[in-house]
């Protein structure tokens, strides 16, 4: 039975499918501060979270058993995501559950902040109907600058095309063709700063995007603009725009977000009579909770499953149908990983994968994380998965360079991994999936063979001469070691060989002692495989 542990408040119906899995057990314990969640998280094999829940490392440290942390939302600023990878749990989130909700609320903040709308609201309750303080201005014709044309930052200008603004946009990522496509004017950031009347920002708060409005950018703003930040606090420089504001710079400010949440009582966005706030209610409708509430449920029950995930925010990101092509190999590849491994007797240097034929056309980040998974079991246990794996070989100066081979001859897909190690030495290990017949290893070094990857294999190197599989045989029979199959491969006759044995159980350590002893033959390797 899995446990998993919702520590924010997240939609019951969209975590439903979860309450409802007869193999997940779902407590709710919110509000929890860093000392009580780390001290039961260790019961936990999944964590959901909104963005109150700070999931530091030290709780990632105590959740020995955490597999997964499931964002019901978009941003991950609030889970440490190194040290998650470092412990190979799978950090995943809903990235397109609140769009069209927190695009929105951002309309509604601009209209609200061109309208006056809470400060008329405030003075009107309080008694006074006070017709001449609030007026204000239109959005037609305005020009809106959109910093950040992402998922959200597209539907406000969606949005504020409808309501007949002029709207100038900064991506990195925003190309010409796109924005055409969205009807909006591919600008850039200080042109956007000099011209709009109102600025909107929609971007990660990344080093980069941080105080990316700041003093130097409200000195040369146009009088009288307003702005908005419905994305993260701290890519607007507080101190800066009030300042700003005082100065008769900006007329107006509406903010969901703040620099430090929830923000200090004395914050002058909360008294001052030109700034408007929420408390971080982007995301916050019935129909956006539910949607990420399902989107990460979904993909939580898929990883504690052990089933294909989507969504993971470390660790790469596949098409599906790259999925489709990828995923028949994960196994195959882990396995090669692992028989390499196991038949390298000195430290590995560099993990080379080459991908011929099909696979050489597409992304194959994930099934690298795979074979190099499979390489570093042998030493790290379980330790290491999918999630960790790359991390893990970094951290350890072990180089994974990858190739491809468009073409290959005999294979319509190829998956050669060969371990270099420290004195120079290489092992090789070549695999594919054969119709009908499944995963095969079909070289070894320099010698084609036709072998399962499964159960235990011994590899034999010897000389190529009359009786030695007579002996080798024998020899097994003598210890009750029953051979279930049998590749020989060589390159020339009375040369170097070697035998690839499918044996029923674990060889001992005495027999395989014995086999070397045997005439012509050099080295005798158990290969363990799941
Ligand atoms: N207020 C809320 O409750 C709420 C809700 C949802 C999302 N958000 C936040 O809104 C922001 C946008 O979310 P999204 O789903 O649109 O993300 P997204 O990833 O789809 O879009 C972000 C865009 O910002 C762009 N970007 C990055 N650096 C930039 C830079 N220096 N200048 C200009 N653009 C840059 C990226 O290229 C990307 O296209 C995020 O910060 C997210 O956390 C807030
Ligand atoms: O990143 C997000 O998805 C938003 O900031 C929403 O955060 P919330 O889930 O805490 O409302």
């Amino acid at each position: 039975m899995f446990k998993v542990l919702v520590s924010d408040p997240i939609s019951d119906l969209g975590i439903q499918q979860l309450m409802d899995a007869a193999d997940v057990q779902v407590d709710k314990k919110t509000g929890l501060s860093e000392d009580e969640l780390t001290a039961i998280i260790g019961e936990y094999d999944g964590l959901l979270v909104r963005s109150q829940t700070r999931v530091t490392e030290r709780i990632m440290n105590a959740g020995t058993n955490l597999k997964v942390v499931g964002r019901a939302g978009v941003g991950v600023d609030n889970i440490d995501l190194e040290a998650a990878t470092k412990r190979g749990i799978v950090v995943i989130n809903a990235p397109d559950g609140n769009t069209i909700t927190t695009a929105e609320h951002t309309f509604a903040m601009m209209i609200a902040l061109a309208r006056h709308i809470p400060q008329a609201y405030a003075k009107t309750i309080g008694g006074s109907w006070d017709r001449k303080s609030f007026l204000g201005v239109e959005l037609r014709n305005k020009t809106l600058g959109v910093m950040g044309m992402g998922r959200i930052g597209s539907e406000v200008a969606k949005r504020a095309k409808a309501f007949g603004m002029n709207i100038l946009a900064f991506d990195p990522f925003l190309t010409e063709e796109r924005a055409d496509k969205l009807g909006v004017s591919l600008s850039s950031v200080d042109n956007i700063i000099r011209n709009a009347d109102f600025i909107t920002v929609h971007t990660p708060l990344t080093p980069e995007t941080r105080h990316m409005i700041a003093r130097p950018q409200f000195e040369v703003m146009k009088r009288g603009m307003r702005i908005v930040n419905c994305a993260r606090g701290g890519i607007i420089d507080e101190r800066a725009l009030v300042e700003a504001i005082d100065e008769g710079i900006v007329a107006g400010a509406a903010f969901d977000v703040f620099e430090h949440e929830p923000p200090e009582s004395d914050h002058p966005f909360l008294t001052h009579p030109k700034v408007i706030v929420t408390p971080h209610l982007g995301a916050s409708t019935i129909e956006a909770q539910e949607n990420v509430a399902i989107d990460v449920s979904e993909q939580v029950l898929h990883i504690l499953r052990n089933e294909p995930f989507k969504n993971a925010v470390n660790f790469p990101l596949v098409a599906a149908s790259v999925m489709n092509k990828l995923q028949p190999y994960f196994s195959l590849g882990e396995k090669l990983g692992s028989v390499a491994a196991q038949i390298t007797a000195h430290a590995v240097k560099e993990i080379h994968v080459d991908y011929a034929g099909e696979l050489a056309e597409v992304d194959t980040q994930a099934l690298t994380r795979y074979i190099v998974k499979g390489v570093l079991e042998r030493h790290l246990g379980n330790e290491v998965n999918i999630v960790n794996s790359m991390h893990l070989a970094k951290s350890r100066d072990l180089h994974v360079v990858v190739s491809q081979t468009p073409k290959t001859k005999d294979f319509t897909n190829l998956v050669t991994v060969t371990l270099k190690t420290q004195n120079g030495l290489e092992r090789i290990v070549a695999g594919t999936l054969l119709l009908g017949y499944g995963e095969r290893i079909v070289r070894l070094d320099k010698f084609p063979v036709d072998i399962s990857p499964e159960g235990h294999l011994i590899l034999i190197s010897h000389n190529d001469k009359p009786g030695i599989i007579g002996r080798v045989g024998t020899l097994l029979g003598e210890n009750d070691v029953n051979i279930a199959s049998m590749q020989v491969g060589r390159k020339v006759i009375g040369g170097e060989a070697i035998m690839l044995l499918t044996v029923d159980k674990d060889v001992p350590k005495d027999v395989l002692i014995k086999l070397t002893g045997l005439a012509e033959l050099n080295t005798a390797q158990q290969i363990a495989l799941g």
